[in-house]
């Protein structure tokens, strides 16, 4: 089914910042610990390393009932079969995506601007929107500027697409999100630089609950 898991959390793998855990592993911790989304981005590991991982993560998600999305790389999710691909303004463009991935997978799609959010409500096949960078991160190097609340809320009141957000998010700004409506929460850093991704997640939990 083409819609994301009726849950919080979207996390965002990344090597890098996994305190050497890896991604496998740190898949495991947050499936472990009740996340229902996750996204395998690396961009600069070899495709051998890239097939592998994914192929291992893919099966630790359909084991715990967690959709898997693959970014940027249309061959690899259809590789693996992903539940889901997200695409970015510079990607592959979602009609042509579309067409190569069927009609079964999800699409995600960024957008960093009020413009974008107006235009992507043109192009069919997406399912949900990636919005952000919220705030600043230091977790994507060519970002684009922060949007703040002021893009979410754009997103929120002109888009009936699912709307995650993402960027610099951090326990602290759950509050905050979350009272503005945003449903879907995307994180790397918080999530797989956490000392404890089980606490990590049950914190975040925790300030959804009392919003
Ligand atoms: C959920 C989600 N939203 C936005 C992005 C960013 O995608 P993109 O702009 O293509 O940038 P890269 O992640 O490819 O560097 C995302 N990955 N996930
Ligand atoms: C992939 C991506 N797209 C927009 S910001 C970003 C990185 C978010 O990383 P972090 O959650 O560590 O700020
Ligand atoms: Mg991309």
């Amino acid at each position: 089914m083409r819609t994301l898991p009726d849950t919080d959390i979207y996390a965002v793998l990344s090597d890098e910042y996994s305190r050497g855990r890896g991604n496998v592993e740190t898949a495991r911790l947050l499936l472990e610990a009740g996340v229902k989304i996750i996204q395998y981005r690396e961009k600069n590991f070899a495709v051998q390393r890239r097939l592998e991982e994914c192929t291992a993560v893919k099966r630790l998600c359909a084991a715990h009932g967690a959709c898997f999305i693959i970014n940027d790389d249309v061959d690899l999710a259809r590789a693996v079969q992903a539940d889901g691909l997200h695409l970015g303004q510079s990607d592959t463009r979602p009609e042509e995506a579309r067409r190569l991935i069927g009609d079964k997978m999800l699409l995600g799609y960024s957008v960093t601007t009020q413009y974008e959010i107006d235009r992507a409500k043109n192009i069919p096949g997406i399912d949900y929107l990636g919005v952000g960078p919220v705030f600043a991160t230091g977790t994507k190097p060519d970002a684009a500027s922060p949007g703040g609340l002021a893009l979410l809320d754009y997103a929120l009141a002109n888009s009936d697409r699912p709307i995650v957000a993402i960027g610099g998010i951090k326990l602290e700004q759950v509050t905050a999100l979350t009272r503005r409506g945003v449903r879907y929460l995307a994180m790397v850093s918080e999530l797989v630089g956490a000392e404890d991704i089980r606490q990590k997640v049950v914190d975040i939990r925790a300030v959804i609950a009392g919003c």
